[in-house]
């Protein structure tokens, strides 16, 4: 079980070479900020430490989101993917009615040549110094047994293996799955994905998982990863067709679903989408706002990143339920992602606005609800 502790201000209890400050103040002009209850630096030089850790609201419950190790080339980036992927986790949480708030924390670091030990225990120690404001648990560069290590260190780790739920990964690839077949069915009436083609960007853990099921229902796969061993795999295992960086994007397909980084759909990509539905599991896949408008002009059905995306957190607040972790509730609600964005579609047609401000204005109405 979490062990959520009342807020208190950050100070380290023991002689440390980590420095905590909370930032809140100087990223209100930040692209990204929406009235953030609160964001924190921790800083460990010694250490090879700088996170980012973004609160955006606790009204529904504690803030949990997972923590990304990605080597933003500024600073400021990595600031703007804190605040936007903390907010994306307060819509995803409120959509999918779990008692959660939106958090999120990034380390600026390359998690294959940089993220080592005293890192993690730097990053142990600003959890512990934070508790109860902030639940981490895994996100891209973020493994399973860093979250177990992290877990011996410190409170508020969830997604782990030993007592918790462990990997997400297979559960939100299961929700974008059911969520891209509701977008396939709401396009074209039929979600039988025989002959469908389909375009993964990104074959990682949900990338992948993504593709066996589409594989296993008849989808003909276009696929990309910067690792050429996992496309490689993928034409062998899948009959995949393998092109590289942004050809994916203009893919002749049915079906675009975007397993990688955010911002892939902008005004320089929508023009070369040739996919009429974008149903993907990466998280903040619109750049700006007005891309959301930019898809609908060219026809394009969006299923909303952290609509479709949600059965991660879904698996991981289970823990949270009477009882402990038991994924016999899991996969139900992991199921009704599929209903969630028929009802997000159907409402997006009868309002004529995007998917996605359908989706902000429902999760927002569920937050200023519990506020009230
Ligand atoms: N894992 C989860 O449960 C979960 C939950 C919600 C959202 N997401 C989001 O889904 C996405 C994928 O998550 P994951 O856990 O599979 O991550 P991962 O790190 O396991 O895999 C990401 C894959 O994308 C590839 N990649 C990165 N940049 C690329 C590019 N420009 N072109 C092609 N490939 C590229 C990487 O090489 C890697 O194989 C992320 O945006 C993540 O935030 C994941």
């Amino acid at each position: 079980m979490l062990n959520v502790l009342e807020p208190r201000h950050p100070q380290p209890s023991v002689a440390t070479t980590l420095e905590i400050t909370d930032i809140t103040a100087d990223v209100r002009h930040l692209q990204g900020f929406d009235h953030h209850e609160q964001v924190w630096l921790g800083r460990d030089t010694a250490r090879g430490l700088t996170a980012i850790v973004s609160v955006h609201t606790t009204v529904l419950g504690p803030a949990l989101g997972g923590t990304r190790i990605w080597p933003h080339t500024s600073f400021e980036s990595g600031i703007i993917d804190a605040l936007r992927l903390s907010r994306g986790m307060t819509f995803k949480s409120a959509i999918a009615g779990l008692p959660l708030g939106g958090g999120k924390a990034v380390i600026i670091a390359d998690a294959k040549t940089e993220k080592t030990p005293a890192m993690l225990e730097a990053y142990a120690e600003m959890l512990n110094t934070l508790q109860g404001q902030y639940i981490t648990a895994e996100d891209v560069g973020m493994t399973l047994a860093d979250a177990d290590f992290l877990a011996e260190r410190a409170p508020n780790v969830s997604g782990t293996t030993k007592g918790g739920s462990g990997n997400p990964s297979p559960f939100t690839a299961e929700g974008t799955f059911v969520g891209l077949k509701a977008a396939l069915r709401h396009r074209t009436g039929s979600d039988d994905l025989a002959g469908v083609r389909v375009a993964v960007q990104g074959l990682g853990s949900v990338g992948w998982s993504l593709c066996q099921k589409l594989h296993t229902e008849g989808a003909v796969l276009t696929v990309c990863d910067l690792d050429a061993v996992r496309t490689a795999r993928a034409a062998e295992t899948f009959g995949a067709t393998v092109v590289s960086g942004d050809a994916i994007i203009a893919a002749g397909v049915d079906i675009f679903a975007p397993c990688a980084l955010g911002g892939i759909l902008s005004a320089d990509t929508i023009p070369l989408l040739k996919a009429k539905i974008v149903a993907g599991a990466a998280n903040n896949q619109l750049a700006t706002a007005e891309d959301g408008q930019r898809l609908v002009t060219r026809g394009i059905l969006y299923a909303p990143d952290y609509v479709i995306n949600a059965g991660g957190v879904i698996n991981v607040a289970a823990e949270m339920g009477d009882g402990g972790y038991d994924v016999a509730t899991v996969t139900p609600r992991v199921a009704r992602i599929a209903d969630t964005l028929s009802a997000i579609f159907q409402r997006a047609d009868s309002e004529g606005r995007t998917t996605d401000a359908v989706a902000e204005a429902m999760a927002r109405e569920i937050v200023e609800a519990a506020r009230k």
